[in-house]
């Protein structure tokens, strides 16, 4: 289950991003490169564990939530949409503040409107920052949320994202320090 997946994530370098330990991996970073049969492996298993069919579009948040996000979008028909780091001024825009471990910013969301049935797919939730505030606005516009699913999580954001209601499908839970990455859970083997 998910070995590709588990594998490369054990072997995954950590760097210093001010006090944060970052572990570097092509899911999340892109780089070295992406290796298509895990984003293959990682969406057949994504749509194992979720209720595609109910759902109005596939919602993901730039940069690193798209390939994964995309794989599930061609192989299920249903249509994409990224949640932006710029802003479009386009008629119904709403901004977002985001904060991660080691960062801040805008996120912009575009193409939603209330009663839209959405799964979000994400690269990592750490912090849980940047998923809360795009849940928080969702709610706010009245988007109903099927499913919240991250390839990898870290820490305890997660459990932030409980107390709105929500509750996170991560399909890999690590450790992450500065000797480098530990694999703690998969989901549906707790
Ligand atoms: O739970 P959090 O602490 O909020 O961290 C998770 C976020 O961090 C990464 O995004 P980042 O803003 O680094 O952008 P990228 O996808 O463009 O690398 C990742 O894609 C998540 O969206
Ligand atoms: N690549 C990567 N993305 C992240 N997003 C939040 N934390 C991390 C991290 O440690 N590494």
């Amino acid at each position: 289950m998910l070995e590709k997946l588990k594998t490369s994530l054990i072997n995954s370098p950590v760097i210093k991003r001010g006090e944060y330990n970052y572990f570097i991996h092509p899911i999340s970073d892109g780089v070295p490169s992406i290796d298509p049969h895990m984003v293959e492996e990682i969406a057949e298993y994504i749509l194992q564990i979720t209720d595609i069919k109910k759902v109005d579009t596939i919602l993901t948040i730039e940069a690193m939530g798209i390939p994964v996000a995309n794989a599930l979008s061609l192989k299920t028909g249903i249509p994409l949409t990224i949640v932006r780091k710029r802003p479009y001024f386009l008629e119904g825009e709403v901004e977002l503040s985001q904060s991660t471990g080691y960062s801040k910013g805008a996120l912009y969301i575009n193409g939603l409107k209330k009663g839209d049935r959405v799964i979000i797919v994400d690269d990592v939730i750490s912090t849980g920052g940047t998923l809360i505030a795009l849940v928080k606005a969702l709610k706010t516009m009245g988007v109903e949320i099927l499913d919240v699913i991250s390839v990898i999580g870290r820490g305890n954001g997660y459990l932030q994202l409980k107390e709105l209601g929500v509750e996170p499908k991560i399909l890999v839970t690590i450790d992450v320090s500065e000797k480098g990455v530990e694999i703690k859970n998969v989901f549906g083997n707790e």
